[in-house]
Order: structure tokens, then C-alpha cells, then sequence
């Protein structure tokens, strides 16, 4: 299929990309735009959904006149994106009730805890993941409590909730004039509505956080024709076969496809995520237990993930709120600048910490700070922070499963950032290992809507096409490995217990 290409739309929380793939998975075009974060008060984080909506119409159109493709030419559509983020939209009008709450957002600490009433893991055994602020389920509530009247039109059956995967279907397909209301079984596991077992929605659990079943949207695979462009959009009759949360579609485009494999992806925030094949696996070392994937009719496979809510972001703090660097890479000439963190020590707990902690009351420190300590040090902290925070959430994965890993797949944004990947590798004491195409939360929904459609056979295609780019092999010895994370781990302690119970956000 030489004229044929596979597009991949990945809704990120930085910024939304539509990347074209050709049968070998290289990358043929790329668009990319990013959009409003938007910070309401402390610890609220927000997107505005029809902002987005309008960049993925406008990356789509980029990348296909960036390499004059016409919609013809395109076999099938893949999506993916930032998880957890949730919108609901009024369906007869197509118009969100209020802005999108993004996955960082802290709002819901109080609905949480009176959710568990003090047992964190209530839900655990059934939806694979602790009560916390990170998740779908409380953030329906909120809107559903605090935006005027949102409650009775959703109990009147005129409000649709849904993750961005859903979002950006809904209008691909039609919007009000025939929107399909999908999402997948990834996106769907981390909603604390879903149950691992039967993959389908909980009716008890959405009744404990008053979110009416209508809302819902219908459960499907990974991998299936979920509908076409819509016939007045840029890609009419196209099929969109391929939906994935963006952490599972990294691990799906890495060709982790047996138990025991892993991959970590360093974007706004960094995911580890190690398939555990057909097994359900419950954490005791604070990671989650989600779906993987699910391939059309084939049994879902699942996987142990930590999840780490601030590490590429903090760069981009340090871009915006601080104004130390102008670009996300500068931080590395800036880091470069020094030999060492000079004593600095950076834990960006701005939502809280997340894996292995699950602390919503974390907020950010920065210690250690003497004269000595300079911009170079500061910028080498925020680069350590996210490579202490992947070493902690890999010793919980390798507890948990019992795996040692040989080497790590690593992808996304950061991966570009040398140091880093050094750094990382010093810290972990094994390889990491990046792949040629670095975008593989795209390619993963692109395989997942490629395969659904024929245009690739199955796995063995990204098995095929994956390549090795670069490898950083460990470079200092154990004992200065462990001094610097025994120094990380006395920081981490000087965030706990910081929002005080009355003035929780
Ligand atoms: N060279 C770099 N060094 C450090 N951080 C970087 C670098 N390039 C990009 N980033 C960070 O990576 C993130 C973007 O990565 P990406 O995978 O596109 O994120 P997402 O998928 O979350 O939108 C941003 O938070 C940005 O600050
Ligand atoms: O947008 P990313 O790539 O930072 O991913 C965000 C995660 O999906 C949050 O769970």
C-alpha cells in the first residue's frame, strides 16, 4: 500500500500533534500546536476543549498539506491522548459546560477523601487504582456540583462526559449531528469507574460519585472501526480504528509485547508503564494496575504503571513562571553550565506527589540551598528531579513484579535532552535505550488503527519496524549512585503534609 499512510492524531497536555506514517512507520509529516494551560488558582489546572478541538483541525491540515497527502491517501485514523482529562459537553449543542480538568489538577482532594472516608484503596481491588486527585470519576463530580445546573441536565440525559480520546471522536464523527460517544478500554480504565475484570462500567461506583450511567460513553477495544470522518470535515468517510490512552500507545509502538517488557515515557509528566500479559497484577508498592491494550476480539492485556505528574512541566515552569531559560532545551546548556547539582535538590510535588506516594497534600520544595548554589544548579536539579522520580517508581515496578530489567525504552519530548538520558541511566545502573522514532505514543495509535484496518498485519509489524537510535550505558559507580538518591529521598520528605486540611484548593 505505497500510497497509502496511516495519520495519528496524539492530543498531549503540552500540545496536540497529527503525525503521518508510512508502511514502514516513518514518520512523512508532522503538525503540532500547542495550547492555553490554564491555572485558575493553585493547584487547578485546565484546558479549554474547543481550543483543542480547533488545534487537532488545524495540525490535521498542516500535516497533510505539509506533505501533500490528500484524505484519499489516508487508510486510517489512530487516536491518542493526554488520559484522564475529562470534559463534559452538553450533546444536543455540542458545547462543554465548563473547561476541561486537566489530569494535574488537584481540585477534587476533598471529594476524595470523603469518597474513601479514609480508606484510600476502596475502590483498588476493582478499578486497579487508589482514590486520588488524578483520576476521571471525581472530576465528573465537580463539574456535575459546581457549575450551575449541570446536575439536572445530566440526569435529563443532556450531558455526555468523556476522556479527550472521546472528545475529539465525538466531533471527527459528526458532533451533534451524529457524534459517536466511544471510548477504549485504556482511556476508560482510568476513569475509577471501570471494572478491570469485566470492562465495563461500575454502576456502584458511579453511583457513590452521583455520575448517571447516560453519561458514559460505550466501552470499546483499542483496536476496531469506531466510525468515519465526518463528511463536512478533512478526512470524510476516513476510519478511525484506533484508540489509545497516550502512555499504552508508547508501550504499543515501543513492541512491548510480552510480559516482563517495559518502556518510560518523559513528557509533561513521565509513565512507566511493564506489560504483565493476561494477568491482572495488584501493586503493593504504590503503582496502578491498568489496561495495556485490547486488539479487536483478542483478551485484554494489562500492565503496572507509575505515574509521575510533574517532570517535563517543571521545564516549561521554569520557562514561563521563572523565566530562566526561553526554551525547553536550553535547560540542558543551562545545566551544563555546572558538574554537579551543587547540593540543590528540586521535588516538584505541584499536584501532589503521585507514584509511589500518592500524596495530595505534597506541594514543591527546593532544598539544599547554599550561596554556592547558582541557575546552572538549579536548572541540574530540575533535569535530577525527573530521573530520582523514575528511579523510585522502577524500584516499586521491579518489587512488585519481581522483573529486573536489563535496559529501558525510553520516548518522548525529553528524551531529546542528553544529560538527562545520561543522568537517568547513572541513576538507574542499567541501559536506556531510545528509538529511532521517538514519537511512539503516535506510532502506537497508528498501529493500533493500521492493524484494526489491514493496513498492517499485527504486532509483528512494530516489532519489524522498531530501531534502535541511541543507548547511554551507566557511567558512575553504586556508591555515588546512592548517595545523590539517599539526598532525593530526605527532599521528598520536605513536601509531605504541606496543604493544610481547611484550606485544601
Ligand atoms: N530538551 C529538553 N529538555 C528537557 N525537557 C524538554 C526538552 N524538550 C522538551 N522538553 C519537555 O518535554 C515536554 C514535551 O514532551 P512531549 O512528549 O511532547 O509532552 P506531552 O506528550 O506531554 O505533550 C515539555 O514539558 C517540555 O518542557
Ligand atoms: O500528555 P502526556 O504525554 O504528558 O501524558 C499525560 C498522561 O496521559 C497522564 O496520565
Amino acid at each position: 500500500m505505497a500510497d497509502k499512510y496511516v495519520l495519528a492524531i496524539d492530543q498531549g497536555t503540552t500540545s496536540s500533534r497529527a503525525i503521518i506514517f508510512d508502511h514502514s512507520g516513518k514518520i512523512v509529516s508532522v503538525g503540532q500546536k500547542e495550547h492555553e494551560q490554564i491555572f485558575p488558582r493553585a493547584g487547578w489546572v485546565e484546558h479549554n476543549p474547543v481550543e483543542v478541538w480547533d488545534n487537532v483541525r488545524a495540525v490535521v491540515a498542516e500535516a497533510l498539506s505539509g506533505a501533500s497527502i490528500n484524505h484519499q491517501q489516508i487508510a486510517a485514523v489512530g487516536i491518542t491522548n493526554q488520559r484522564e482529562t475529562t470534559v463534559v459537553w452538553d450533546k444536543k449543542t455540542g458545547e462543554p459546560v465548563y473547561n476541561a480538568i486537566v489530569w494535574q489538577d488537584t481540585r477534587t482532594a476533598k471529594i476524595v477523601d470523603e469518597l474513601g472516608g479514609g480508606d484510600q484503596d476502596k475502590y483498588k481491588d476493582r478499578v486497579g487504582l487508589p482514590l486520588a486527585t488524578y483520576f476521571c470519576g471525581p472530576k465528573v463530580k465537580w463539574i456535575l456540583d459546581n457549575v450551575e445546573g449541570a446536575r439536572e441536565r445530566a440526569e435529563a440525559g443532556d450531558l455526555v462526559m468523556g476522556t479527550m480520546d472521546t472528545w475529539v471522536l465525538w466531533n471527527m464523527t459528526g458532533g451533534v449531528d451524529g457524534g459517536v460517544h466511544v471510548t477504549d478500554v485504556t482511556n476508560a480504565s482510568r476513569t475509577m469507574l471501570m471494572d478491570l475484570k469485566t470492562l465495563d462500567w461500575d454502576a456502584d461506583i458511579a453511583a457513590d460519585m452521583t455520575i448517571p450511567m447516560s453519561m458514559l460513553p460505550e466501552i470499546k477495544s483499542s483496536a476496531e472501526v469506531y466510525g468515519v470522518g465526518r463528511s463536512s470535515g478533512m478526512l470524510p468517510d476516513v476510519p478511525i480504528a484506533g484508540i489509545l490512552g497516550d502512555q499504552q500507545a508508547a508501550t504499543f509502538g515501543q513492541a512491548c509485547f510480552e510480559p516482563g517488557m517495559a518502556k518510560n515515557t518523559y513528557g509533561t509528566g513521565n509513565f512507566m508503564l511493564l506489560n504483565t500479559g493476561e494477568e491482572i497484577v495488584p501493586s503493593k508498592n504504590g503503582l496502578l494496575t491498568t489496561v495495556c491494550y485490547k486488539i479487536g476480539d483478542k483478551p485484554a492485556i494489562y500492565a503496572l504503571e507509575g505515574s509521575i505528574a510533574v517532570t517535563g512541566s517543571l521545564v516549561q515552569w521554569l520557562r514561563d513562571n521563572l523565566k530562566m531559560i526561553s526554551s525547553a532545551p536550553e535547560v540542558e546548556e543551562l545545566a551544563a553550565t555546572v558538574e554537579d547539582n551543587g547540593g540543590a535538590y528540586f521535588v516538584p510535588a505541584f499536584s501532589g506527589l503521585f507514584a509511589p506516594y500518592w500524596k495530595s497534600d505534597a506541594r514543591g520544595a527546593l532544598v539544599g540551598l547554599t550561596r554556592y548554589v547558582n541557575r546552572g544548579h538549579i536548572a541540574r536539579a530540575v533535569l535530577e528531579a525527573t530521573a530520582y522520580q523514575t528511579r523510585e517508581v522502577l524500584e516499586a515496578m521491579e518489587a512488585d513484579s519481581g522483573v529486573k530489567l536489563a535496559e529501558l525504552k525510553v520516548d518522548g519530548g525529553m528524551t531529546a535532552n542528553e544529560t538527562l538520558m545520561q543522568f537517568q541511566a547513572d541513576q538507574l545502573g542499567v541501559d536506556v535505550v531510545r528509538p529511532v522514532v521517538a514519537e511512539t505514543t503516535a506510532l502506537g495509535a497508528a498501529y493500533a488503527a493500521g492493524i484494526a484496518t489491514g493496513y498492517w498485519q499485527g504486532e509483528q509489524d512494530v516489532i519489524d519496524n522498531w530501531a534502535e537510535d541511541k543507548r547511554w550505558t551507566p557511567k558512575v559507580d553504586e556508591t555515588e549512585r546512592d548517595r545523590l538518591f539517599r539526598n532525593w529521598k530526605k527532599a521528598v520528605t520536605r513536601t509531605f503534609d504541606w496543604v493544610d486540611e481547611d484550606v485544601k484548593e
